[in-house]
């Protein structure tokens, strides 16, 4: 056991580029898998659910299933942090991170599929419920948040390895290679990814601290009431800068705008320019102000502020505009910090995870406040 539950660890020496293990595609789950006669209960192509609805039938047919020793390694409901099983009152704490939405949308496509499935399962196919038995909702989150690579979803993460899983295609089957030198007893991880916290929590359970890849969302929207919002929505999609879609497929008016600690190193100011482009474009005051910044595009490209706009007052607006967004973030993060340590109801596990989240968030804020243009 690590510090992290389940690890595996090195039993000899293994040298820096050595392959260390070799997981030979039988002995992965793939949506393949999937037995034609639950297969044919998918109307989704949805490669989790196929490989969700593989694990819910081998559950189902318990110690009969030849992946019955595996199944019983796996995660119990209890022992999965993933924000997918949060209360509303735990979630709330992250209404300002990006982790609230991932974890909003991935509920939302669960919960679509889950209603195929159902369907499926009481009209159309009566008799899989043989092979599945009944499912619940809960039942199959649990499912679709579990791993499913024998021997490989017992590494730990870990942001500082460079050892990946990849595919070996002649020799057909996963392979990792150590990055460094491990002793036998050592703990080998592997890296996730470049993953941010906001991904980590919900498809994992866990956040990290100081995480290089964290990442924070700015969003702007066009005001609703904005009387020239019609035309700045045309001149947003004009200039490859639609918003996102509302369910209906007509624009929202809203945009995210994404940052890492990274991208704000290595490319400074650039790396905010189309979150002042877009600014300069909600703080237009009239239809002759919006013909200006177009005139002004051809010259200057002020859409994508490669330069500033020629009135300095309209200029300082738009970039207070941002600097406010950004400072109510930082704010909200800082706040929720604050509050977080008063309280006493949320279990110590999901509090280190909130923590973690919103305090590498305020970093990334904090930094992209001190963008020198802003
Ligand atoms: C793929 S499993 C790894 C095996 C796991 N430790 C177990 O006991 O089954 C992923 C889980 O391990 C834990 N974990 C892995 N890396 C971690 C890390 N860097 N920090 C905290 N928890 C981690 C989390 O609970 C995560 O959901």
């Amino acid at each position: 056991m690590s510090q992290y539950g389940r690890a595996l660890f090195a039993t000899r020496r293994v040298p820096a580029g050595s392959r260390f293990l070799e997981i030979p595609r039988i002995a992965i789950i793939t949506p393949e898998n999937v037995p034609s006669q639950v297969s044919h209960l998918l109307s989704t192509s949805n490669p989790k659910t196929r490989l969700s609805l593989f694990l819910l039938s081998e559950k189902h047919k318990a110690q009969e299933s030849q992946w019955a020793p595996y199944l019983r390694c796996l995660p119990q409901l209890g022992d999965i942090e993933s924000t997918m099983f949060w209360k509303a009152e735990e979630l709330a704490w992250l209404k300002h991170s990006p982790t609230y939405r991932e974890t909003m949308e991935c509920l939302k496509i669960i919960k679509s599929e889950f209603h195929l499935l159902t369907l499926a399962n009481k009209q159309v196919f009566p008799w899989c419920r043989d092979a599945l038995g009944e499912v619940s909702l809960t039942d199959f989150m649990h499912a679709y948040s579990t791993d499913q690579i024998p021997f490989a979803d017992f590494f730990n993460h870990d942001h500082n390895c460079q050892t990946r899983l990849s595919y070996d295609k002649e020799k057909d089957c996963a392979v990792a290679v150590a990055d460094q030198d491990y002793k036998a007893g050592d703990e080998i991880f592997l890296s996730y990814g470049s993953t941010p916290n906001s991904i980590l929590a919900v498809d994992y359970g866990f956040a990290v601290a100081s995480n290089p890849h964290e990442q924070v969302e700015v969003p702007m929207g066009v005001s609703l009431t904005d009387p020239l919002r019609d035309l700045k929505l045309q001149t947003l999609s004009r200039h490859n800068m639609s918003t996102d879609l509302n369910d209906d497929g007509s624009p929202s008016g809203r945009k995210r705008f994404t940052f890492r600690d990274s991208d704000l190193a290595e490319r400074g100011s650039m790396a905010v320019a189309p979150l002042r482009a877009f600014a300069r474009l909600i703080c237009a005051e009239s239809y002759e102000d919006l013909q200006e910044m177009s005139e002004e595009s051809l010259t200057h490209d002020v859409f994508y502020a490669l330069s500033p706009r020629r009135d300095e007052r309209k200029e300082s607006e738009a970039v207070s505009f941002v600097r406010t967004q950004i400072k109510q973030q930082v704010d909200q993060h800082s706040k929720a910090l604050k509050d977080l340590d008063d309280d006493r109801e949320i279990p110590l596990s999901r509090k280190s995870i909130l923590r973690n989240i919103l305090t590498g968030e305020l970093r990334v804020l904090r930094n992209l406040s001190c963008i020198t243009c802003l």
